[in-house]
């Protein structure tokens, strides 16, 4: 589960929920002859020169008739493989905003029948904001950041929008930065004038190829098409939203939506106004030196919120519960016979969240204790926890998330859900197994 520049770019951890900031570098590069090609959709005449990259001349002069494409697409192939990349700019998408697809032939198309393609409605209150909560303003020692112009609360929408580019996750590995830079420079080239002047404002942190860095500091990882653990990742730029800066203990919290290829932003907890509103880039439940450390390689920038600017005791307990919850949390998530899981040790690591001020992830923990007390058939606590958990999964993955779904389940029939009387069961076996 995770999400910015895809969050954990240094350290390539595992993610959030939903969507995740992510940092590509920690893919790493490979080298490969370049070839610039058309899509399926031109015919292709490659011409290779000694020495250089392939180069295919598009036989089509213009864009084809009913494609949403305002520019031939071009592609990029790694030596023999059959896979090429190609860059897909609609000017159309989400009310004339603009996005630039950098991906498979193949992915296109899966992208076409989503209905963020296909029915525009979907994507008509996105990237509007009429009378926004928050100003943003220049901030000393952290760039631009949003301000909240008034209170909100917990569940308030802060806002939503849609990416201007959209880049297959395996590019990074696919293809040498001298091969992929160019190509994603033509991709921000293609866009409307207002979704490229709002991706090169944008901070970088890195220092190299501008639109590169850009990428590399303000994408969010989003996992899209196939199931579960076989989705493919994507980094995706949402300029507005890329403009919250970092707090380890956030106010705000986001989730994607993979069909209408949205991303919306919530308020956490009451924010009062003068606050500024912030996320989290990496998974919060992590020590101090962890976060530290994961936020300086990936951002470049030494964490001073209130979390890591604690006093010493204080910021040694944290670590402490943090330490202590994960290990609690394996047990919970241990569904064999020999776990030592039960309902009160879930309900330790609720309370040790609402110390740690852990309020998007609170939701799986909430998950944990439904099931724990649902696995001893006590259905009314159980319930009470779903509950929570659906409160606080819609914030933290979205309505549509599978954890909420299945938390709903629990909700509507605790006897017919996975988990009625499983800690029980398996216990019983395990005691008949050893008479
Ligand atoms: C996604 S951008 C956030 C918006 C950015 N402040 C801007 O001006 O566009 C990430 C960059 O913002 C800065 N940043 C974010 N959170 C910060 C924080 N808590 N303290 C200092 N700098 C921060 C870092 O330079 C980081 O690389």
């Amino acid at each position: 589960q995770e999400s910015s520049l895809n969050s954990e770019l240094g350290f390539c951890g595992s993610p959030l929920i939903g969507s995740t900031f992510w940092n590509p570098i920690c893919a790493g590069d490979r080298q490969g002859l370049t070839v610039v090609a058309g899509s399926g959709d031109f015919q292709e005449n490659i011409h290779r020169a000694a020495n250089k990259p392939a180069e295919v001349v598009l036989s089509a002069d213009g864009i084809l008739a009913g494609s949403p494409w305002s520019h031939k697409p071009r592609c990029l192939r790694f030596e023999n493989a059959t896979e090429k990349y190609c860059l897909y700019t609609s000017p159309t998408f989400a009310q004339d905003r603009g996005v630039t697809l950098f991906t498979t032939p193949e992915h296109k198309d899966l992208f076409l029948q989503l209905p963020a393609f296909t029915n525009p409605d979907v994507t008509q209150d996105a990237n509007r904001e009429p009378n926004p909560p928050y100003e943003s303003r220049q901030l000393p020692g952290r760039g631009v950041g949003l301000i909240a112009n008034r209170t909100l609360h917990r569940g308030d929408h802060i806002f939503s929008t849609t990416p201007v580019f959209v880049l297959h996750g395996d590019i990074y590995e696919t293809f040498a930065d001298e091969d992929r830079f160019p190509f994603q420079t033509d991709g921000i080239n293609r866009l409307p004038d207002g979704a490229k002047k709002k991706f090169l404002d944008l901070c970088g942190h890195f220092g190299t190829d501008k639109v590169d860095d850009i990428i590399n500091t303000n994408s969010f990882a989003v996992d899209l098409f196939g199931e579960e653990d076989d989705e493919t990742n994507y980094n995706v730029v949402m300029p507005e939203i890329s403009r919250l800066n970092h707090d380890c203990r956030p106010n705000a919290h986001y989730h994607f939506d993979p069909l209408t290829l949205t991303q919306h932003v919530h308020a956490l907890r009451t924010i009062m106004p003068g606050e500024e509103l912030t996320i989290s880039y990496l998974d919060p439940a992590q020590t101090r030196e962890e976060r530290l450390k994961a936020l300086r390689a990936s951002w470049g920038f030494a964490c001073s919120c209130s979390l890591c600017t604690q006093p010493t005791a204080q910021a040694k307990a944290s670590d402490e519960r943090i330490k202590y919850t994960l290990d609690l949390i394996e047990e919970l998530e241990d569904y064999s016979a020999d776990s030592l899981a039960t309902p009160q040790m879930a309900e330790a690591v609720i309370s040790m969240y609402e110390q740690e001020r852990l309020y998007g992830p609170i939701a799986e923990v909430y998950k944990l204790a439904a099931v724990e007390f649902n696995g001893v058939g006590e259905i009314w606590p159980a319930v009470k926890y779903a509950k929570l958990a659906i409160e606080a999964g819609i914030l933290y993955g979205g309505p549509y998330d599978k954890d909420v779904k299945d938390m709903e389940q629990l909700v509507k029939e605790p006897q017919m859900h996975w988990s009625h009387l499983l800690r029980m069961e398996k216990r019983m076996e395990r005691n008949m197994q050893q008479e």
